[in-house]
């Protein structure tokens, strides 16, 4: 921004112009279209204010009706010609800043989607979602229109400066002699503005995640009678997301008097000036009355930049927030060399993997080895805590090991893509997750563009399809949100339905009986038995009737791991602590 001098918040205004600049691509020409527009639309101005003159010295002082019309018109069309100038112009800012809007949204959801799962788990959702929505649209305010608004106001100065100056070049120097105030009072109202819509941003996000959260657990909030200390947390934040938001309405609330104090300043110091020369007979009046007029077009220019700096500051409070995310790289990529090769048959092979969460400073597995065959089917068990689930995370490259690899089919797995790796295994997760769709919907999301047979087909499999046809709109039923309006032994045999149909080599089950009464866990038992069919099967449950005839045992009890090989020994051993036992 032109009228700041370099320090802090000009820092950050220009960190976030570099980095967003280049999602302007592609609507760089509109942008360039929008600033040719403002040009014309300023230099139509001008001549407009020049006719203006020209009326008052030629046909008003000298009341000549016959002087007047040639100007009138001109005026005339080129206040047409402005206003059309002046659509096309707002119009392709709108254009390009809804684009560029569009892009960097679409830009930053596809970088959030890169991050492994426990960069939501260590993050509040409301939060990321406030920095998804408004952030990204105070961001918008500052490279696309803002840039428009920029432009237009610093060539309409110069417009507007430059025929101030042709009028009268005396005048106008002592006109511009007292801009100079204009831009230290800007400068010190954006820092200040830039402070307060940080704690503004930030609150809005603290409320976000309030409002989210309690919405996302009323059944809770209700069921615990919580629902004045929901209301009075996000009270409370309110409380001070108002107060940053007065702060900031109390500095842009003031900004507008001052300058317009100044300003008049600036008017009357001209005009008593123009008054002296008009005595002297070295100014006409109706010169001088252009060149009030260009200085009543040049201050409001001038005031418009003053506050795109006060623009930007905030919005760089937002841009700030984005870039918080966006520099915060994906701990799991895939590596150049990574090939996206097709699923085998579903071999999975962990050697010696040990693993702790960042900042744990105690591995969760410790040399944990077990190998497959293709079709296997493997018991993980061990009490709460001990890492079961962690196993399912490292299989699925939701974190990589310390030490050890894990191989699939004889390929290490950072070897394969990520959506390679990702589509031969299926999970299944202690607590499924249905979309806020229809029943269909929720199961075709195992294999986009699946059939209406296929669907049906995986329904039957999974004893859905009964209970499915009897709902109100059948396969068409809304499920609510996380499928809420189904039971939980319903939803679970709709995600064996969805994992049904999506067909993979390899299968984790983590705890699929959870949260069933006894009834609803027997009524899975027999769709999960025919989805685990032919397929690699690592089974996470403290419940032995689910798998009463595993080929390996994993018990990782009490912090070390012991694997029982059922059949051929294929276990060569386990963690360092454990010893192995082969039973049967
Ligand atoms: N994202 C995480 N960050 C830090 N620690 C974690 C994370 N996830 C799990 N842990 C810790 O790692 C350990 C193993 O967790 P894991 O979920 O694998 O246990 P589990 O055996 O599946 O337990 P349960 O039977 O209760 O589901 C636990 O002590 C847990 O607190």
């Amino acid at each position: 921004m032109p009228l700041l001098a370099v320090s802090g918040e000009v820092r950050s205004v220009v960190a976030a112009f570099r980095r967003f600049w280049p999602y302007t691509r592609g609507d760089r020409r509109w942008l360039l279209f929008s600033g040719v527009c403002a040009v014309v639309a300023a230099a139509c101005e001008v001549a407009a204010i020049w006719l203006f003159g020209v009326i008052t010295d030629k046909a008003l002082a000298t009341r000549d009706l016959d002087a007047f019309w040639t100007p009138a018109l001109s005026w005339l069309a080129l206040a047409v010609a402005a206003g059309l100038v002046s659509f096309g112009g707002e119009y392709t800012t709108a254009l390009a800043g809804e684009r560029f809007l569009l892009r960097l949204r679409d830009g930053v959801f596809a970088h959030i989607q890169r991050m492994s799962p426990d960069f939501f788990d260590r993050r509040r959702l409301g939060d990321l979602m406030a920095r998804l929505t408004d952030d990204i649209e105070a961001i918008e305010e500052l490279v696309a229109s803002g840039l428009v608004q920029a432009v237009t106001a610093a060539v309409s100065v110069v417009f507007f400066a430059g025929a101030a100056l042709y009028v009268r070049w005396d005048l106008a120097l002592v006109a511009c002699a007292l801009v100079p105030l204009f831009v230290v009072t800007a400068k010190v109202f954006a820092a200040r503005l830039h402070a307060a819509a940080a704690r503004e941003r930030a609150s809005n996000g603290v409320m976000n995640s309030i409002v989210e959260e309690g919405l996302a657990n009323q059944a809770l909030v209700q069921s615990y009678n919580r629902q004045a200390t929901e209301a009075s947390r996000l009270h409370r934040e309110g409380r001070r997301w108002m107060a940053a938001k007065m702060a900031e309405a109390r500095l842009t609330a003031s900004y507008g008097p001052l300058i317009e104090v100044l300003e008049t300043v600036c008017v009357l110091v001209v005009l008593g000036m123009g008054a002296w020369e008009l005595s002297r007979d070295r100014l006409t009046l109706g010169g001088l009355l252009a060149f009030a007029a260009y200085l009543g077009y040049l201050y409001p220019q001038i005031q418009a930049l003053g506050r795109l700096a006060l623009t930007a500051g905030e919005a760089a409070a937002g841009a700030d927030r984005v870039l918080q995310v966006l520099n915060t790289p994906p701990e799991i990529t895939d590596r150049p060399s990574a090939r996206p090769r097709a699923a085998g048959r579903g071999r999975v092979a962990f050697d010696a993997v040990t693993f702790g969460y960042p900042g744990t400073g105690r591995p969760v597995l410790d040399g944990l080895t077990f190998r497959t065959r293709p079709g296997d089917l493997v018991l993980v068990t061990g009490p709460s805590g001990s890492g079961k689930s962690t196993i399912a995370k490292l299989l699925l490259r939701f974190h990589d090991p310390v030490a050890g690899g894990i191989r699939l089919d004889g390929v290490p797995i950072h070897d394969l893509t990520l959506h390679a790796l990702r589509a031969s295994v299926t999970l299944l997760a202690q607590e499924n997750l249905l979309f806020s769709a229809t029943v269909r919907d929720n199961i075709a999301y195992g294999r986009p563009g699946a059939s209406e047979d296929d669907i049906v087909a995986a329904a039957k499999a999974a004893d859905a399809h009964d209970f499915i046809t009897a709902l109100p709109q059948g396969y068409d039923t809304p499920v609510g949100q996380r499928g809420r309006l189904l039971s939980g032994g319903q939803r679970q045999r709709i995600a064996i339905a969805r994992a049904m149909i999506r067909d993979t080599p390899v299968l984790i089950l983590d705890e699929p009986t959870t949260g069933l009464d006894e009834a609803a866990a027997r009524r899975v038992l027999t769709p999960l038995r025919r989805l685990m069919e032919g397929r690699t099967t690592i089974l996470i449950t403290h419940d032995p009737h689910l798998a009463p005839r595993p080929d390996q045992v994993i018990d990782l009890g009490a912090g070390a791991a012991s694997l029982r090989a059922v059949g051929d020994g294929r276990a060569d051993r386990t963690g360092p602590a454990a010893q192995p036992t082969t039973s049967r």
